[in-house]
């Protein structure tokens, strides 16, 4: 089984990094392409890729061609590399609101895996979904999902739109959690802490949260009444959050990148 990966960018990268290691991969040198001299000068520097250049002298190798892209190289990339294409080969794309679909229809082969992780994948914290075509067997499907989460956990879902859902939950999803630690740590450098303390204090906060809801069988709801005092500082939180609604514009943001991957998906 040969693998190899299209786009050294974030995302690429760290899947290249984790299926190296995977045991699912006899062989744990992949195969990796970028178009940037930047890119194909680091991957040069690491001994277990094997970068390329051009389509023609990786694509025909690969058993596997995993696509981490932007949405916006895809039609191009597609053209270039059709006439390398056979019905053997499996490509499994992380785009954002790339259809199944589009790239059957755009590479003329039929066994694709759609899939969506998120940035976590780089410290092995990920969490990919991800659907396929009829055409991939079991057995693919059972090495696919093994090199998926070779970055962290990965989950099958029922269909396409789960893809693009999951995309407006653990897609983008550590944007929303980062954007709640900015607006803390600022709160904490305008009550007078050092930038330091100010994100060691939020940091260890959400770590510490998030192990407490792990290793319980409790809801977020329970945890926010077991940290709540009645008439207490952290009720005056909560209080202020529920009279700005802002329960319900996390919702809305997320629907907002759920309805952007539904419109990606529309035109292309
Ligand atoms: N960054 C994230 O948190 C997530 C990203 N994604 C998806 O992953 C994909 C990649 O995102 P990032 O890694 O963040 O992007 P990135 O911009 O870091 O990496 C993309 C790479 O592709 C290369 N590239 C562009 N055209 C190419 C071509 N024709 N052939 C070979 N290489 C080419 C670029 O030089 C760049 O190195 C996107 O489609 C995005 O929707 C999905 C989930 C999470
Ligand atoms: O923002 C984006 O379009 C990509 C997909 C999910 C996370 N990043």
């Amino acid at each position: 089984m040969t693998v190899l990966v299209i786009g050294a960018g974030n995302m690429g990268l760290t899947y290249a990094e984790g299926m190296s290691k995977s045991p699912f991969l006899k062989k744990r040198n992949i195969m990796i392409l970028d178009t940037s001299e930047e890119k194909q000068r680091q991957i040069g520097k690491i001994e277990y890729f094997d970068g390329f250049k051009d389509l023609k002298d990786c694509v025909p190798a690969a058993d596997i061609i995993f696509v981490a892209v932007k949405p916006y190289h895809a039609e191009v990339l597609f053209q270039q590399m059709k006439p390398y294409l056979n019905n053997d080969k499996i490509i499994i794309s992380i785009m954002a609101g790339v259809t199944i679909q589009g790239m059957q229809e755009a590479t003329g082969i039929t066994k694709i895996v759609r899939a969506m992780p998120n940035l976590p994948a780089k410290v092995g914290q990920g969490i990919t979904s991800y659907v396929s075509s009829p055409e991939v067997s079991r057995i693919e499907l059972f090495t696919v999902e093994g090199l998926l989460a070779s970055t962290g956990k990965a989950i099958r879902v029922s269909s396409e739109k789960y893809i693009d859902a999951s995309t407006g939950i653990s897609g983008s999803g550590p944007a929303y959690v980062f954007y709640f630690m900015q607006s803390m740590m600022e709160a904490a450098l305008q009550m007078g802490f050092s930038e330091n303390d100010s994100k060691v204090l939020v940091s260890q906060t959400f770590t510490g949260a998030v192990e407490l809801f792990n290793q319980s069988q409790l809801s977020p709801n329970s945890w926010m009444e077991r940290v709540a005092s009645k008439g207490g500082t952290t009720r005056a939180a909560l209080d202020s959050m529920d009279d700005n609604n802002v329960s319900d514009k996390i919702k809305e943001a997320a629907f907002a990148a759920f309805n952007r991957a539904v419109e990606l998906g529309e035109t292309h």
